[in-house]
């Protein structure tokens, strides 16, 4: 297993691009691919999740052309449903922002699809979305545990009617819902059964939508009218938001030992939850700047936090790390979903953070955390989940330094995270 090494950092300063959203560059994809028209994404992500979404569409016949050092990519669309002669397997890794919403796009057209994906895919639920599709016609079965992925697609268009959905799980399978919803063959009404959670990701998802020329009226997150029987148009050229979520990372590191860290790609006029992370680190303490594209983090003396984290569930793991060099506890609530991501956050988090010395109380939906008076070193799993890599990364902030094992799993969200890490370390 490969392992980075990172010795004590003792000051940060320096300015980061942030490379493309996740969330935004796997619905563009998809958005563009079933639309009308051609669309230039710009600063598009590259790594494994995006690549997941691009090979998906080309075995689809969608063509694109992609320039990986100018992070552009223009997507031929394809003016409707995808559909295929031939049956296809889709492997989608552990991309919930591919296999999701896939799952729902391939049931508007015909042909059979098997998605399939990484061990940790086939346990990530997807049942509340297959529920709530085949309530206006869809044809989806389980290939192997009921619930979970692998799934066989058997596309044969979408009726319109009311549809239940349930939001306790995930936001996914809402945003999966409502981007197939104007393609379907009639109105859809939509009812979120119980509470949604994440709910700024369906905001995401309604921005892009509107983007591509289709207007959702939202009823306060508990219902959703989409008219049927529409296109996307292509808007032409659209610019993909640096990632809030992975601007975490360089804030706290700002906050923690600044200097001063400025993020540029994201600012107020986000349309990403997770630029709240800021707000979350202005209430430990920290000196936040904003400005419409960029935001600035400076060193101050830094006090725990008690935050419902549910509108933040990735940018939350980030705290947990800034937590360490805290004045007292912290604790995040509200963040069950943690233990159905890319592994049991939860968990994960609370037995890497106890290694480092921090006393640590796992709850079923939350964490509270005590820092040790001093941070000790330990080498930290990883449990192939991008963010625990990159959290720990803020342990070198001590005089411990930290190792990261297998630091490569970033490549889900961050290929180059530690190397642009390491830059801003050095200056
Ligand atoms: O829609 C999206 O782009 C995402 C929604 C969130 O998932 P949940 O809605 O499952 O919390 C988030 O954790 C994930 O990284 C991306
Ligand atoms: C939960 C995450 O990913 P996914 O889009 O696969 O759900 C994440 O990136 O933290």
């Amino acid at each position: 297993m490969k392992q980075l090494q990172l010795n004590q950092v003792f000051r940060v300063n320096g300015e980061v691009n942030i490379p493309g959203s996740k969330s935004i560059s796997n619905r563009a994809l998809l958005l563009a691919a079933l639309a009308k028209g051609t669309t230039t994404l710009t600063n598009l992500l590259d790594s494994d999740d995006i690549s997941h979404m691009l090979n998906a569409l080309s075995q689809l016949g969608i063509s694109y052309q992609r320039n990986i050092e100018a992070r552009s990519c223009t997507v031929v669309g394809n003016a409707g449903p995808f559909s295929s002669q031939q049956a296809l397997t889709l492997f989608l890794g552990n991309a919930g922002t591919a296999m999701r919403p896939l799952c729902a796009a391939l049931t508007l057209g015909t042909g059979e699809f098997e998605l399939t994906g990484e061990p940790r895919m086939e346990e990530r639920p997807i049942k509340d979305l297959v529920d709530a599709i085949a309530q206006i016609g869809a044809k989806v079965e389980y290939l192997k545990n009921d619930g979970f992925p692998p799934v066989k697609v058997i596309g044969s268009g979408l009726n319109g009617g009311t549809v239940k959905i349930s939001g306790a799980l995930s936001s996914q399978f809402l945003t999966a819902l409502l981007m197939v919803a104007p393609l379907a063959k009639d109105d859809v009404a939509i009812e979120v059964v119980g509470e949604l959670v994440s709910k700024p990701y369906i905001d995401i998802t309604l921005a892009l939508m509107e983007k591509f020329g289709v207007t959702v009226t939202n009823h306060q997150y508990q219902r959703f009218s989409v008219k049927g029987q529409q296109q996307y148009i292509a808007p032409g050229d659209l610019l993909v938001e640096g990632d809030a979520s992975s601007a975490s990372y360089f804030l706290a590191a700002g906050a923690i030992a600044g200097g001063e860290v400025k993020v540029t790609g994201v600012g107020k006029q986000s349309i990403q939850g997770d630029v709240k992370f800021a707000d979350a680190l202005a209430a430990m303490g920290a000196d936040i700047e904003w400005g419409d594209d960029y935001i600035i983090a400076r060193g101050s003396k830094l006090h725990g936090i008690d935050m419902d984290m549910n509108h933040i569930p990735d940018a939350a793991m980030t705290i947990a790390t800034a937590a360490l060099f805290a004045e007292g506890d912290t604790q995040l609530t509200n963040i069950y979903n943690w233990r159905i991501k890319e592994t049991d956050r939860l968990a994960a988090m609370a037995t890497e953070l106890r290694k480092v010395g921090a006393t640590v109380e796992e709850g079923e939906d939350f964490i509270r955390i005590t820092p040790p008076s001093k941070i000790k070193h330990a080498a930290i799993d990883t449990y192939n989940d991008h963010r625990m890599a990159m959290c720990f990364s803020l342990a070198a902030f001590s005089e411990a330094g930290v190792t990261i094992n297998d630091p490569d799993c970033t490549s889900k969200t961050f290929p180059d995270y530690f190397a642009q890490f390491q830059l801003l370390a050095s200056r």
